[in-house]
């Protein structure tokens, strides 16, 4: 198997992300998600540009967008928090980490969760969940999304590590 090299992820903590971009804050150019999340995935924290996804307990399209070159981006996947199914499994964690795929995170539900666990990814989600998604070819690319209140567009940044999940309009980790 081709190893496609993971992009080195920034040396950042969500913490001192918060504590030294107050302004940013305070206008929403950095957001935080409600800590609603869990993690799977070898990498425990992860940050790149945004790549979106909104469906209705349908994962054609997370399927889609992540046989694409992921490039070191984190796909953001807007399932309107759905309790339904699950829109990310085993097969679909191990064609983002083949890709290059920096993370996914999933305002819905993952299965497989010990595969998951043993990719070199980073996956937020709410729950996991046995039962697979519709796959109807049904949702949208690349498209603005807002996840429990916060809005993430295509190629924002989102920085995830233990304490949480951070987004913000550019860069902020330093170089
Ligand atoms: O394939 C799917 O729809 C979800 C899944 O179970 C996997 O990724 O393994």
């Amino acid at each position: 198997m081709t190893d496609i090299p993971q992009a080195a992820t920034p040396a950042f903590a969500t913490t001192d992300l918060c504590d030294d971009n107050e302004p940013l804050l305070a206008t929403g150019e950095l957001r935080v998600l409600p800590p609603a999340f869990r993690a799977w995935g070898r990498h425990a924290r992860f940050a790149g540009p945004v790549a979106t996804v909104r469906c209705d307990d349908d994962n054609s399209m997370v399927r889609k967008a992540l046989e694409t070159p992921g490039q070191g981006r984190v796909l953001v996947v807007d399932g309107g928090g759905s309790l339904r199914c699950a829109l990310l499994g085993g097969n679909l964690a191990v064609l983002a980490e083949k890709n290059g795929w920096a993370g996914v995170l999933v305002d819905g539900c993952v299965r497989d969760t010990a595969e998951i666990d043993a990719c070199r990814l980073g996956v937020r989600a709410l729950a996991a969940h046995p039962r697979r998604s519709d796959r109807r070819g049904s949702g949208e690319r690349e498209v603005s999304v807002e996840i429990c209140g916060v809005k993430i567009a295509p190629g924002d940044w989102c920085y995830a590590d233990a304490d949480g999940v951070v987004i913000a309009d550019r860069a902020l980790h330093p170089v």
